[in-house]
């Protein structure tokens, strides 16, 4: 395995011309640097600035990518490893060349081998394959790779791309040769059956692996889209009978990672029995959406935000996540977890940890998981006085009937599982000391979103309190960060009406990405994937975050089944229960998704 550690990043600072229209054939050798995209080693245009941070390879020709073109960085004639000093850093020399499918030190070529075990299914149709043909179609793909899909339902290379080709689509800002990359991409799938237990099943998909490699450095990926009762199996018969011999053996594990504290860690030692830590790439997908990336960014690159992250000046901060569809076909999984493990253990808590951290070291991933565990270690396990939990129930609209959750035929008829909780969260260090932390997740809700609210405290002393009346709270600051849909960031100040008189107004200061960028925002998985490849852990939960998450919920988690605790039902299409108005009240807390402005 090539995977490298923080230590072997190289930071590379430089003094690049001032100018920013230089050419590439006005660098020095040293200032002409290798950042070509993985997949193609285009040299791309650049406008550089100077920075002294790690950034990772593919930051980079992000960063490129979308600023205007000013400086053109050539180089791959340049090894990473002989760069000293530039302006650019990259996460790690070998890394990226084994990314690129550049020639290694031998002159041999590297090949990614992505196999989707349980291809067949939900996940694999829905979001991995059309992230891999959007990478692909974006160029970010290394040169040479190949996509296997691997299930026990039998399918000819033919009948797979068919079934793929179904949910592929291209990007709206970059509609031109859609077909014809679709039709490239789709000679690139092969399928393979077997069971997931078998290692012949997994020799025989190795063998074929090896025909598409061709000799080249092969390194292979695998993805693990099966219900996780079959993680193991799948694991071991891939990391004995089908690991990469000379390259890279990555496996992707799709949640939910256990159930609680003592399944997780035995899901955890039995992974650990075939694959490194390093080797096991922990999905979270909310990680990798767009908002929740540049949460860090806001934060820490924004003199403006970062002095007010404190119990100083913020008075509750709240995880929202709400859809507006039931279980539908995937009641069965659900039933056996609830909202709360399948939402608030893993995708909003992980937003808060980013969200609340103290300063990484560096960018590195190992730092800023480091200080994410400690955040995750600082909290107090839930408590059941704190939570509410909810289910939904039948509702008739407009001549319409929409099911009850326990209608799904997969469902026991006497359920209790949580479709809905909300829970008050409190992390107990200086930062953070007496701030609550609201979350609510529900399912088959009046609408579909996902944010994050900061709602900071009053202004002391405000000179304009008569103003506004006796609902002070309505007059306090809020950031809102809209992960889902119509990304968004937007914070609500106080301001005057115009006129003479001296009325006081809300009104939000937006970034709304879809009219401030006409690119289109990429999947989660795109990015989770492309990560997997170039071997950046940052959005991977290691496992003693997976620990210190289980720690937190897993005796609340118990006392719930225990007791038999009876969810408030509430209907089908409508804002949830009534109890998480009172939760929150219970702190001095308003949510901020309801009422009249958002
Ligand atoms: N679907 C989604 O939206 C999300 C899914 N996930 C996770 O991703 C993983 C895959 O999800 P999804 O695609 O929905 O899962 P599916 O239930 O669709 O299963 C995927 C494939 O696994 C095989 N399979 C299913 N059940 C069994 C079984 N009991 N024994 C052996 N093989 C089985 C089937 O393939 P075959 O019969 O051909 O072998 C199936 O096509 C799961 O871990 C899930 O929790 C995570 C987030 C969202
Ligand atoms: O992990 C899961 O996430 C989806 C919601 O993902 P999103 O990206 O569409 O917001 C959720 O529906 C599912 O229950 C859960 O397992």
């Amino acid at each position: 395995m090539a995977a490298l550690s923080s230590a072997q990043s190289c930071r590379i600072y430089s003094s690049l011309p001032s100018s920013s229209s230089s050419s590439s054939s006005s660098l020095t050798s040293l200032q002409r640097i290798a950042v070509s995209s993985p997949a193609t080693k285009r040299f791309l245009p650049a406008k550089v600035s100077l920075q002294s941070q790690p950034v990772s390879h593919r930051n980079v020709v992000r960063m490129q990518q979308d600023v205007a073109t000013t400086v053109t960085v050539v180089g791959n004639d340049t090894p990473f490893n002989k760069l000293k000093e530039g302006i650019l850093s990259v996460t790690s020399s070998e890394e990226s060349k084994e990314a690129a499918g550049i020639d290694d030190d031998n002159g041999n070529e590297s090949t990614v081998s992505i196999t989707v075990v349980g291809a067949s299914g939900d996940l694999a149709k829905k979001k991995i394959f059309p992230a891999l043909f959007a990478l692909y179609y974006e160029d970010w793909l290394p040169k040479h790779f190949t996509v296997y899909g691997y299930a026990r339902s039998k399918m000819t290379d033919a009948e797979l791309r068919n079934m793929v080709s179904k949910t592929l689509t291209c990007r709206i800002d970059k509609r031109e040769n859609c077909g014809e990359k679709m039709d490239q991409f789709l000679k690139r799938c092969f399928y393979h059956s077997g069971q997931y237990d078998s290692q012949q099943n997994f020799e025989d998909l190795d063998k074929k692996l090896k025909e598409h490699e061709a000799g080249r450095v092969s390194n292979r990926l695998f993805y693990l889209s099966i219900p996780p009762n079959i993680f193991i199996d799948a694991v071991r018969c891939a990391s004995m009978s089908a690991s990469s011999g000379n390259g890279w053996t990555r496996v992707i594990v799709e949640k939910p990672f256990g159930r609680d504290s003592e399944s997780s860690a035995a899901l955890t030692k039995a992974l650990k029995q075939y694959l490194e830590e390093e080797q096991i790439f922990r999905i979270d997908h909310y990680l990798g959406k767009e908002l929740v990336e540049n949460l860090s960014v806001l934060r820490f690159s924004n003199l403006i935000f970062e002095p007010l992250w404190s119990r100083q000046y913020i008075r509750n901060v709240q995880l929202i996540f709400s859809e507006d569809f039931g279980t539908e076909g995937r009641g069965g999984y659900f039933n056996n977890y609830g909202i709360i493990r399948d939402i608030m253990q893993n995708h909003l808590l992980q937003i808060l940890a980013l969200f609340a951290m103290e300063t990484p070291v560096s960018l590195d991933a190992e730092d800023i998981r480091n200080e994410k565990v400690k955040v995750l270690r600082s909290m107090r396990p839930l408590q059941l006085e704190n939570v509410v939990v909810g289910q939904y129930k039948s509702h008739t609209k407009g001549g319409v009937t929409y099911p009850a959750y326990t209608d799904d035929k997969t469902v026991p008829k006497d359920s209790l599982t949580p479709t809905f909780a909300a829970a008050a969260l409190f992390i107990d260090n200086a930062r953070w000391d007496g701030v609550p932390f609201l979350m609510k997740a529900g399912k088959a809700l009046h609408n579909k979103w996902a944010e994050i609210r900061v709602q900071f405290r009053r202004v002391p002393g405000n000179l304009y309190n008569r103003n506004f009346g006796t609902d002070f709270d309505r007059a306090t600051n809020e950031l809102v960060i809209r992960v889902q849909p119509d990304e968004a960031i937007y914070l609500k100040i106080n301001n005057k009406v115009p006129g003479l008189g001296m009325r006081l107004d809300r009104s939000n200061l937006n970034l709304l990405y879809a009219a401030r960028y006409s690119k289109e925002i990429p999947d989660a998985y795109e990015r989770l994937l492309l990560d997997a490849i170039e071997g950046e852990r940052r959005l991977f939960i290691r496992s003693d975050e997976l620990d210190a998450a289980w720690a937190l919920f897993t005796p609340l988690l118990k006392e719930l089944e225990e007791k038999k605790i009876i969810p408030e039902y509430y209907p089908y299409g409508s804002r949830g229960p009534v109890g998480a108005h009172y939760l929150a009240a219970r702190y001095n807390v308003r949510w901020g998704d309801v009422g009249v402005e958002q």
